[in-house]
């Protein structure tokens, strides 16, 4: 069945610290062309990946992988807030396609989700509800992560799946390159954070405002160069592109979740997302990227990329 693709970066900060307006509008160009290329595919279902940021899933019970048949937007950072159009027979098929290839994914009927997905649909598609969606939440924040090789099964499963229905499936990958925004961690948090980690849902309007203030400061910092947080790697996003666009992908399977902080900061994990995104392409034969944006914004943290592609 048709299948397209896009992946794109999501950053907090879009709108709230921007670079240049010059850049600016070369990323609005960047998505006015992503948008344009699936308008012209005209999908009528979304499968999208992507990860949470401690708004949806929590270390009470945080799985590698969670496939939502229905699902919430938490309307963080001004996204929109509500539940998305989620194709409940959908995410049930590609469940049970997954589970099938020995990859053992979640299952949600409530699922909780934040920026990572909500952005990317809005930028991709208009809004959280303009085409039904399949949302597959990929653990890219909280560690213990599983290796990367993984996520190519998952996205192998899944693009079975997609093919498998009698549907035009625009496949989404949301998620930064390399990037270290100040996203607190289990093992460094001072007690009360590591409370909302574990067990954080539905923060008060002042403690969501606290945090969203806190990467917001951040930003600005970094782009002024007096961050303490680890420098974008345009080097390591640049093969990262590439080794995308070559399509071969089973060489990613070396890489270890080490290397991935150490070149290019902990939220480089949200690459998870791409990588299954082009494994579920890849799951239909040969694939061409049919454009590949790519600029680091030291003001969005995120070495920020979007491509598409298509089936050979
Ligand atoms: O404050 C928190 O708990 C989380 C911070 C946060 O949500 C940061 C998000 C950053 C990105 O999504 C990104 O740069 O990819
Ligand atoms: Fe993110």
């Amino acid at each position: 069945m048709p299948v397209a693709l896009c992946t794109m970066s999501h950053s907090p900060l879009m709108g709230r610290n921007d670079p240049d307006a010059s850049i600016v509008a070369e990323v609005d160009a960047a998505f006015a062309d992503a948008r344009a290329f699936i308008a012209d595919f005209a999908p009528d279902l979304v499968v999208i990946f992507a990860p949470d940021h401690y708004n949806g899933v929590f270390y009470d019970l945080l799985p590698p992988f969670c496939i939502g048949a229905a699902a919430q937007s938490v309307g963080d950072y001004g996204t929109q807030a509500g539940p998305l159009d989620v194709d409940r027979d959908a995410a049930y098929r590609i469940a049970r396609t997954v589970l099938a290839a020995g990859v053992d994914t979640a299952f949600s009927e409530r699922m909780h989700v934040d920026h990572g997905f909500a952005q990317a649909l809005e930028l991709l598609t208009g809004s959280i509800t303009a085409v039904p969606t399949v949302p597959i939440f990929i653990n890219s924040v909280g560690e213990p992560l599983c290796p990367v090789s993984r996520i190519r099964l998952l996205g192998n499963a899944v693009g079975q799946a997609a093919a498998a229905l009698d549907r035009r499936v625009l496949l989404v990958g949301s998620g930064g390159l390399s990037h270290d925004p100040p996203v607190p961690r289990l093992d460094t948090a001072p007690p009360p954070v590591r409370e909302t980690l574990i067990s954080g849902r539905n923060p008060t309007p002042e403690q969501r405002a606290a945090r969203e203030q806190r990467v917001i400061d951040a930003g600005r910092d970094f782009a002024a160069g007096v961050a303490t947080i680890q420098p974008l790697n345009p080097g390591w996003d640049r093969n990262l592109l590439t080794v995308l666009a070559s399509g071969e992908l089973d060489e990613i399977d070396s890489w270890t979740n080490d290397w991935f902080v150490e070149q290019a900061g902990h939220s480089s994990h949200e690459v998870r997302t791409w990588i299954a995104a082009y494994a579920a392409l890849a799951a239909q034969g040969a694939y061409r990227v049919r454009s590949s944006y790519y600029r680091p914004i030291p003001e969005w943290i995120a070495g920020f990329a979007v491509t598409t592609a298509l089936p050979e």
